[in-house]
């Protein structure tokens, strides 16, 4: 991987990698956050834990970078973070056909396609369960001790990445996620395209659906607010609850009065999130 930026920022660094992905057939880019004792880890040959960020639609890896604000408390707790990217990307890998933000290039739903055109690059499922992980774990100071968390459709993906997975990941949150794709138009519009007609197919990708049927042994935490525009039609939350209840699974749902979908909400707390994964990332 070759690193094409770096800055410091609290006495870490936050660096951008691109890659060729074998998972996506494409070239694809990255950010991470080290925090400090990353870098002193770096040094000696040791690793620090991560928390892997999913973003939502439209977003690349610079969205929650530039906007979440939490590089300050990462730097605190000794968490580096990866973001990646939300698609595969470059010429030769496909898009909607009107150029939707809904769904293609920047709307990979972390899932493995596998309708033409889009399975033969659309792999985001197994590119961050395997193919990120592995290249982090042997070119950074960063360990397989990791938590996963994510916004909208990157909450979808933290969700159904982290309940399929569950030993290979201490906790999950998300913000604002889609809880129940199956049942929304973002989810059908991607699902039908990606997956194929067959419902039965889609359950695999549902948090709600995954949720219900098996009971989740890792701590899980879910910020929504309530003045979110896409609450009702795209996110149901309460369907998540309903799905936690039927396997009897502890989530916390925190229902945030006046906050909006945006990275404004994320900002306002993010410290939560982090301190939250910083209590299981042992
Ligand atoms: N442009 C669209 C909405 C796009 C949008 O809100 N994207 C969100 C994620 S939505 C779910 O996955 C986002 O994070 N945008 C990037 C950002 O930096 O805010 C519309 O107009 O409806």
């Amino acid at each position: 991987m070759e690193q094409i930026s770096c800055a410091k920022v609290f006495d870490g660094e936050h660096r951008q990698y691109q890659h060729q992905s074998s998972e996506l057939h494409c070239q694809m880019r990255f950010a991470v956050y080290l925090p400090p004792a990353a870098l002193e880890a770096e040094k000696n040959g040791d690793t620090v834990p991560v928390l892997y960020w999913l973003s939502g639609l439209t977003c690349t890896d610079e969205n929650f970078m530039q906007k979440a604000g939490a590089f300050r408390v990462a730097a605190e707790l000794g968490i580096a973070i990866v973001a990646p990217d939300t698609s595969p990307r470059g010429e030769g890998v496909p898009d909607d056909e009107n150029g939707a933000y809904d769904f293609g290039l920047g709307a990979g739903f972390y899932l493995n396609a596998t309708q033409a055109p889009w399975s033969t690059h659309y792999h985001m499922y197994d590119y961050i369960v395997d193919e990120l992980p592995e290249l982090i774990e042997e070119n950074l100071p960063i360990s397989s001790v990791k938590s996963i968390s994510g916004h909208s459709m990157g909450g979808h993906g933290a969700l159904t990445i982290g309940l399929k997975n569950q030993s290979a990941y201490c906790s999950i949150s998300a913000f604002s996620p889609i809880c129940n794709p199956m049942n929304c138009p973002w989810g059908q519009k991607a699902f039908g395209l990606y997956l194929g007609n067959n419902q039965a197919d889609w359950q695999a990708y549902d948090a709600s659906v995954l949720l219900a049927k098996e009971k989740a042994n890792l701590p899980i935490l879910v910020d929504q607010g309530d003045a979110d525009n896409f609450l009702v039609e795209q996110l149901k939350p309460q369907a998540l609850v309903e799905a936690a209840q039927q396997s009897g699974s502890d989530i916390i749902l925190r229902m945030q009065p006046g906050y909006d979908h945006s990275y404004y909400f994320i900002q306002s707390f993010i410290e939560d999130h982090l301190r939250f994964h910083a209590e299981s990332l042992v």
